[in-house]
């Protein structure tokens, strides 16, 4: 069984929104943090001004958080080994890391999508890389916006690995007087969750983006929850998952809050910018438009009806409006609820 202490060294990866936040999350908890960034100049600005004026600017970040661009300084001593860079770039980046993760040390994906092409989980794609097993791979899933949770305002979160002990101990690793996190042995189930809100929100920021109210976000939230369901317990997953943190909580918080990326990224698409220009106004990443279609290809692979994740697919792809895709929608073959 693989042990990991109460308090040691994180390495986080990479200093972006999430994971600079949850850098913080673990300095409240105990842990020494380094943070490495792509930039030196970012880790540079960490070290020097204490926050990082890129992703998160004005928040004062704890004296147990430092920053390099040296990927092995970064590693070397690391128990645990934090994983927060856009899903697409995870295989890349990690093929070139793995060699300097130290024996024994447990990964951790915060990430919240779907590889391109190999339809492949984010925790299936550290696994090959590195040949962890699963009792090395953990999620953190839940409804985490950045910004709040580096603010500290109170919320909780699911800590998700096969083996339940590593689940237990990293649990305690990131429980602070704000971050309440909850275990799950149910991998699959948290990261279907997490990247299938990234889609919905992108279907209600669209709603958002033609003038629609509430009637017509609730509707999207409700029938995206029954489409990630139907998805994720095909696959496997526990249902009570997604009726959890990782999989209602968070398409709540995500479909609610004009933080979100996702939800932005389809408000602009319902305000009639396109997918290129709104790629080129922000350097932020929103998985949902990527992983809609690896959704919508693993929901077909599986044999599983995703009008959601499919016509939003439709629409980043530039095949139709955003207006178009609710009229679709309302048009489909009616069918029972349950169905
Ligand atoms: N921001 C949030 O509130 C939040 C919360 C929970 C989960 N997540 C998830 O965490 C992951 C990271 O999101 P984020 O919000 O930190 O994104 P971000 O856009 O704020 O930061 C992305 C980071 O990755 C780096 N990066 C970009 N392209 C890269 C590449 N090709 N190779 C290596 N590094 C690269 C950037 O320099 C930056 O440090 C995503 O999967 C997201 O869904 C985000
Ligand atoms: O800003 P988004 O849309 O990537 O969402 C952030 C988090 O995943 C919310 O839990």
């Amino acid at each position: 069984m693989t042990t990991i202490p109460t308090h040691g060294k994180v390495a986080v990866f990479s200093a972006g929104s999430w994971g600079t936040a949850f850098s913080m999350v673990l300095a409240d908890a105990g842990n020494e943090v380094v943070l490495w960034a792509r930039r030196p100049e970012v880790a540079e600005a960490i070290n020097e001004q204490r926050e990082n004026p890129d992703y998160l600017p004005g928040i004062e970040l704890p004296p147990t958080v430092s920053a390099t661009h040296d990927v092995e300084k970064a590693l070397h001593g690391a128990d645990v080994v934090v994983l927060a860079t856009p899903s697409q770039s995870l295989r890349e980046n990690l093929t070139t890391w793995a060699p300097h993760v130290e024996p024994g040390a447990v990964f951790v994906s915060l990430m919240k999508g779907v590889e391109l092409g190999t339809l492949d989980r984010m925790s299936e794609v550290i696994g090959q890389v590195t040949g962890a097993g699963p009792d090395r791979i953990a999620v953190v899933s839940g409804p985490n916006l950045a910004k709040e949770i580096a603010r500290r305002e109170p919320a909780a979160s699911v800590v998700a690995c096969e083996d339940e002990d590593v689940a237990r101990m990293l649990q305690r690793r990131c429980h602070t007087a704000a971050f309440r996190p909850y275990t799950s042995v149910d991998v699959l189930g948290c990261e279907l969750g997490g990247a299938y809100k990234n889609v919905v929100a992108l279907s209600v920021g669209m709603a958002v983006g033609l003038g629609f109210g509430d009637n017509t976000t609730a509707s999207l939230i409700t029938r995206g929850l029954a489409e990630t369901a139907r998805l994720a317990m095909k696959l496997g997953a526990n249902p009570l998952t997604l009726m959890g943190l990782a999989g209602l909580g968070d398409l709540v918080a995500t479909c609610s809050s004009p933080l979100s990326r996702n939800r932005t990224f389809g408000e602009r698409l319902g305000q009639g910018m396109s997918t290129e220009e709104i790629y080129a106004s922000t350097r932020q990443v929103a998985e949902g438009a990527k992983s809609c279609s690896s959704l919508l290809a693993l929901a077909e692979r599986t044999g599983v009806d995703a009008p959601i994740a499919e016509h939003v697919d439709a629409v980043v792809a530039g095949r139709m409006t955003a207006q178009q895709m609710m009229e679709s929608f309302i048009a489909r073959d009616t069918k029972a609820e349950t169905d």
